[in-house]
């Protein structure tokens, strides 16, 4: 389920049990003949319904969905006004699950402030008019229930926000996540050609990394893989972008650069200049390692990600094949001749 049909379910079904919620008091209070209560029930259930209509007719919008918040806050403010202003008992207690659908639908921070608010507006009345025991209750059930609930969201937002985190990023080396390399390069190509500016790619091979982890264990490869990607992340410019490093099988330890705004001259110094980074360091535990780059610019023949990587790659094998540690270039025009 995607995270906007998750959320289009939450907001409904939670609009949808408060105005039953909301319907069934307003009959109660309709029988005792407590009609300022009824009122105000009709009013509140009119508003959740309302709220369950947006959600449905703005179901694909419902990850900012801005509609919730005047909604919520005409329902809040009805309420708070009542508790303020009708000496209806017990319309304090209707503020709970109304608190409960502010941490539901609407962003944390602006929930918290308004469930805040709202029971501020039940719980000051009882203590100016007659502290009491039921008025402790009341206070200490409404702080439990706001802290148990803010928790809660806080909770599933952090775990939401890792998730996403996960699915960008590598898990291993924190690059950003290969499976997005070939999209985000079509993106940037496109982009080169509409402001007319060059782009390159390199593609690299850490070399011997079966030997690596034979020797030092699946863990000591994976930290090579971390220092190596954050070593390369101090190298290059904020605009340029690094993918991958750690392939399905844990010996492909190929990474990928993206480089706007980057000349053919301009890729042999970067990348000359990471192959003498990486292969004069000591790295911690494995020593010294070595490195093979293979490098391409986009040629205005080039409208594909595809074509651009395949190219970056056949360097890499040229560069494998003539000394590991070596850098190779291979020019767009070379390969369409
Ligand atoms: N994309 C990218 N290109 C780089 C980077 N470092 C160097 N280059 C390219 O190599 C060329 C020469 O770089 P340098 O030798 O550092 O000279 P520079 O004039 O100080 O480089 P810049 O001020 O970064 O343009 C630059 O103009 C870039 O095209 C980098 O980190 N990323």
């Amino acid at each position: 389920m995607t995270e906007t049909r998750l959320r289009t379910w939450t907001h409904a079904t939670g609009y949808t049990l408060a105005a039953i919620f909301m319907a069934a008091l307003g009959l109660q209070n309709l029988r005792y003949g407590f009609y300022p209560a009824f009122y105000l029930a009709l009013v509140a259930t009119t508003v959740l319904v309302a709220g369950f209509a947006y959600t449905i007719v703005c179901r694909r919008q419902q990850l900012s969905a801005p509609g919730h918040i005047v909604i919520l806050l005409v329902l809040n403010g009805a309420l708070a006004l009542a508790m303020l202003g009708l000496d209806t008992p017990g319309v304090a207690h209707w503020a709970m699950p109304v608190v409960v659908l502010n941490l539901l639908i609407l962003p944390l921070k602006r929930a918290v402030t308004i469930s805040g608010l709202l029971l501020a507006a039940a719980i000051i009345p009882g203590w100016l008019n007659e502290p009491s025991v039921p008025t402790l209750n009341m206070t200490a059930g409404a702080l439990v229930l706001l802290i148990v609930t803010g928790a809660y969201v806080w909770h599933y937002d952090h775990m939401a926000q890792s998730a996403k985190d996960l699915a960008l990023t590598d898990p291993v080396t924190g690059a950003n996540n290969a499976r997005f390399l070939e999209e985000n390069l079509s993106k940037e190509i496109s982009r080169a050609i509409a402001t007319d500016h060059p782009l390159s790619v390199i593609s690299l091979k850490l070399e011997h990394t079966d030997e690596i982890e034979a020797l030092y264990g699946s863990s000591g490869l994976q930290t090579l893989l971390r220092n190596v990607t954050a070593r390369l992340f101090d190298i290059i410019r904020a605009g340029d972008s690094l993918y991958g490093g750690n392939g399905q099988d844990q010996g492909d330890a190929t990474f990928y650069l993206v480089l706007p705004f980057t000349p053919e001259e301009g890729v042999r110094v970067i990348a000359e200049r990471i192959r003498r980074i990486v292969s004069e360091h000591e790295w911690p535990e494995v020593g010294k390692i070595a490195v093979s780059l293979g490098c391409t610019t986009r040629s205005s023949t080039d409208t594909e990600a595809g074509q651009l990587l395949e190219r970056a790659r056949q360097a890499m094998n040229e560069a494998r094949e003539h000394d590991a540690d070596t850098v190779w270039f291979i020019s767009g025009e070379t390969v369409q001749a």
